[in-house]
């Protein structure tokens, strides 16, 4: 059934509901021209629980204020050694810490190994049942060097 919907919304434009410029640069570059896509900047609460479900709610959400189809994405920064954490509050953690904050979390824990997940939820209205899909890059906490322009990317 979701993807029937799917099938039938792709010829209406679907809002990126995002404030993060860098991520609607890249989701532009991925999708192209196969949906047509607008963006817009909606604030929304920022969610706690697991990674589906606050991507599930913020569809939601975005749906009821753009009244019509949306797509909405969050990204989580995932330390095996911590079971999963920093997750969906990697934001907080380095909006407060920084990247040392975010690098010197591990100084405790041999294991530097972690994860990047990327959680879209689909959803053609704010009634309907939000279609929700994950990209997963696995890689390892580093001190900072590069660019630092895009979040977290210099310890990733
Ligand atoms: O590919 C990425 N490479 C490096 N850093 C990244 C990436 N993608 C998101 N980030 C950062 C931005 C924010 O500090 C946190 C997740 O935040 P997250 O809540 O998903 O996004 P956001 O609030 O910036 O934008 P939105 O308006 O779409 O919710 O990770």
């Amino acid at each position: 059934m979701a993807v029937e919907a799917l099938k039938v919304v792709i010829t209406r434009l679907v809002t990126f509901v995002t404030g993060n410029a860098k991520k609607l640069e890249e989701v532009r570059d991925i999708i192209e021209q196969s949906i047509p896509l607008r963006s817009m900047k909606i604030d929304l609460p920022e969610l706690q629980g697991e990674p589906d479900e606050i991507s599930k709610q913020k569809a939601r959400l975005a749906a009821e204020k753009v009244k019509g189809p949306v797509l909405v994405e969050d990204t989580c920064l995932c330390y095996n050694d911590l079971k999963g954490l920093r997750g969906p509050y990697v934001k907080w953690h380095l909006d407060k810490t920084g990247l040392e904050g975010l690098n010197n979390l591990l100084h405790a824990y041999e294991d530097k190994s972690a994860y990047a997940l990327c959680t879209f939820s689909f959803a053609l209205d704010a009634d309907s049942e939000q279609v929700t899909f994950n990209g997963k890059t696995m890689g390892k906490i580093v001190p900072p060097r590069g660019p630092k322009d895009f979040g977290w990317d210099p310890i990733f």
